[in-house]
């Protein structure tokens, strides 16, 4: 059994520079990672499955007790492994079949944790976290090009996701240079439950450029740059803004922002004390909280 973690991501910091012709949008983002997240765990088997279990596992189509007890069995077609793919980890494991046509079926269970469609890129993690697994057991090397190329396909956040470190990201945020991360730093996740759709709130961004990351380390960065969808999500889903108050206010926080397309916020502590105390405001508010550190 392989056991493969599928860590949250955070944008530091996400400026949009540009709509591009082909529909996605140059950005420049700083990608950091939590040290909790999903768990997909992968072993030999008669035919490709996968199992959903967690909290999160009704999110994606049908009900955790239901996934946990019968696995999503279906029939593949030649050279793939699922049939009708609409998870993420199926994707990723018809890529994969596809390139490395001679690795045995496999028995995939994904531990969901992380909220679907809230810019911590849970399906990006997961998808990233099955291709890590299968090239170990196929393998493949974690850093081989073949493995790359099919990352990007998969989402602009997955080639992130598969490479795990903090990093820059340009493009539509496939071309990834690594930086220095700061691990250990207290971090709290806040969702208050609303689900927003990345393209809906890419749409809603108003055209205008406001610049570049600034240089300096990485909490200079973050603390100088902004999240330019935060506005167009807050359109969407007002109650991003409450959470932005909360974390904004909760003493001991070094920087407070929305991640990715939101809706989930997060936030920068001094000390472990100062994050529980901001996470038990938001669970009292009925809000989703994962406290935990940098990776
Ligand atoms: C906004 C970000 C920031 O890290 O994170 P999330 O909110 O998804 O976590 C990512 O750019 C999202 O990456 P990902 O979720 O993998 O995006 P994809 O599936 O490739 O694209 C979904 C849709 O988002 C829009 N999109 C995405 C990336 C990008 N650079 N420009 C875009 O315009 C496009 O409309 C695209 O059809
Ligand atoms: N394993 C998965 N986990 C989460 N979402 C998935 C998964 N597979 C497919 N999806 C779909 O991908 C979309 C984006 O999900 P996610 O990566 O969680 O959000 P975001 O891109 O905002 O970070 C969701 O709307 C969901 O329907």
């Amino acid at each position: 059994m392989i056991i493969e973690r599928a860590p949250a991501k955070i944008n530091l910091a996400l400026h949009v520079r540009r709509r591009r012709p082909d529909g996605y949008h140059d950005l420049e983002t700083l990608f950091a990672f939590a040290r909790d997240g999903d768990t997909v765990l992968v072993a030999p088997a008669e035919e490709w499955s996968l199992t959903i279990t967690g909290p999160f596992a009704g999110a994606l189509g049908s009900p955790a007790e239901v996934e946990a007890v019968s696995p999503r069995l279906v029939p593949a077609t030649a050279g793939e492994a699922f049939a009708v793919p609409d998870n993420l980890i199926e994707k990723a494991a018809n890529a994969f079949t596809r390139v490395f046509p001679d690795i045995p079926p496999q028995a995939i269970t994904l531990d969901k944790h992380l909220p679907v469609a809230s810019g911590i890129g849970g399906g990006s993690a997961d998808a990233a976290a099955t291709l890590r697994a299968l090239a170990r057991i196929a393998g493949v090397a974690s850093g081989d090009p073949r493995l790359t190329a099919m990352a990007r396909p998969l989402g602009a956040d997955v080639p992130a996701c598969l490479l795990g470190r903090t990093s820059i990201g340009t493009g539509a945020g496939e071309e990834l240079a690594v930086i220095e991360g700061r691990p250990g730093i207290p971090l709290l996740l806040v969702n208050p439950g609303v689900a927003v759709s990345t393209a809906a709130v890419f749409r809603a961004w108003d055209g205008v450029d406001r610049g570049a990351l600034r240089d300096g380390n990485l909490i200079e960065r973050a603390l100088a740059g902004r999240n330019d969808l935060a506005g167009p999500a807050r359109l969407l889903a007002p109650l991003i803004g409450e959470v932005e108050e909360l974390l904004a206010a909760a003493p001991g926080a070094i920087l407070s922002r929305m991640s990715g397309s939101g809706a989930t916020c997060f936030a920068l502590f001094e000390t472990d004390a100062d994050r529980d105390a901001a996470a038990g405001l938001a669970e009292r508010r009925g809000w989703w909280t994962l406290p935990t550190s940098l990776a």
